[in-house]
């Protein structure tokens, strides 16, 4: 018989990782250091995302040196601007998970300003259907991020282009996987009771924990999707961006399966995290501009996570999300997300709207 690996050592660094990252992402929302800067794309990049994927990569190389890793940004920008370089630094010099074990795990503190300048820059990987390669996106959600809306720290790992391991880091949604969605979840962040860190690992479930705890936690819960058949009470989720998701489409698509509740707007893969644990149920993304390719850091540990916890994610064509072809989703048009037993019933209607 053959036993599908248990990717255990990965699956702790990832959970550690992106815990101690989302340290850091706490603390530059609450010191206000939120300085943002333009992206050659013009797409916001704070302190916290530089930050973030510092951590982890350095996280990442201390314990699996050999694995690529495709991560959202690059430190060109940093090289240029002192100030934010230093202001980065500060941050990530002496952030670290209060366990200290955990932290011995990751490696410890990077040593040098230009070594966290290298480990930016070693997320450059193509990607690819071959070997080991992780994908980070250090603040997914940047404006949820800003508004102290929904954001998720994510890293995902793919191996021969499936992905294997998948953790999404989100303080600001409730801690308790029982509750249900509510319509200010987008922007009604207050520290009490909130972040969670969501896990999976191919064939063997997902899992969420309190984010607060540090090492492998005991209490780490199993979670599942909520079993569904009468669509009319689904809870269905979108971007808050109508440039990221066709919000006139989905409003079609909802009605037409009889959702009779608004939609639940948030930033970010908080929304994969959501409706695994049932806080609610289906998730559309669907496309606005043709010509716009999903990026693999944007959804490999949410897709794992969903299917892993009795989900179906595919395209609005109805393929599974290929990971294997670099960087980007190329092979895919945008996200359906729902229940295993629902998804095709939900992929008509998107089908049947989107004429296709
Ligand atoms: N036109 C677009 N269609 C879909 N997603 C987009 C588009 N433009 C940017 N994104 C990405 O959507 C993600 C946020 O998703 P959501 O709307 O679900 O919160 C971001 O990572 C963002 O990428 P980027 O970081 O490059 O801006
Ligand atoms: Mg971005
Ligand atoms: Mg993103
Ligand atoms: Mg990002």
């Amino acid at each position: 018989m053959v036993t599908a690996p248990s990717y255990t050592h990965e699956l702790q660094v990832a959970q550690l990782a992106v815990q101690r990252a989302t340290i850091l992402t706490k603390r530059v929302f609450h010191e206000k250091a939120k300085g943002t800067v333009d992206k050659n794309d013009k797409s916001p990049v704070t302190i916290g995302d530089f930050g973030a994927q510092a951590l982890i990569i350095a996280a990442l190389k201390h314990n699996f040196p050999e694995d690529a890793i495709v991560a959202e940004e690059e430190a060109a920008q940093l090289k240029e601007d002192a100030n934010l370089r230093d202001t980065i630094w500060n941050l990530v010099k002496d952030t670290k998970l209060d366990d200290e074990e955990a932290e011995k795990t990751l490696g410890g503190a990077i040593k040098s300003v230009d070594s966290m300048l290298e480990l930016i820059d070693l997320g450059n990987s193509p990607g690819g259907s071959k070997g080991r390669i992780w994908t980070i996106d250090p603040i997914d959600g940047t404006k949820g991020f800003l508004r102290g809306g929904q954001y998720a720290v994510c890293l995902g790992l793919m191996v021969d282009g499936e992905v294997r391991v998948g953790v999404l880091g989100c303080p600001n949604l409730p801690v308790d996987d029982s509750a249900r969605l509510t319509a200010d979840i987008g922007s009604n962040a207050t520290d009490e009771g909130r972040g969670v860190l969501f896990s999976a690992v191919e064939y063997k479930g997902a899992n969420s924990r309190p984010l607060t705890t540090g090492g492998l936690s005991p209490d780490s819960k199993h979670i599942g999707m909520r079993p569904i058949e009468d669509l009319t009470k689904a809870t269905f989720c979108e971007s808050v961006e109508a440039g990221h998701s066709a919000h006139d489409d989905q409003a079609v698509i909802s009605q037409k399966l009889g959702i009779t509740e608004p939609s639940v707007r948030m930033d970010s893969q908080a929304k994969y995290g959501s409706i695994a644990r049932g806080a609610g149920d289906i998730y559309l993304r669907l496309p606005v501009k043709a010509t716009y390719q999903e990026k693999i850091w944007d959804h490999a540990a949410g897709d794992l996570i969903v299917r892993e916890s009795g989900g179906q994610v595919t395209d609005i064509h109805g393929k599974r999300l290929d990971f294997s072809i670099g960087r980007t989703l190329a092979n895919n048009k945008g996200v359906v997300a729902a229940p295993l037993p629902v998804h095709e019933r939900v992929l008509k209607v998107v089908q049947e709207v989107l004429k296709i």
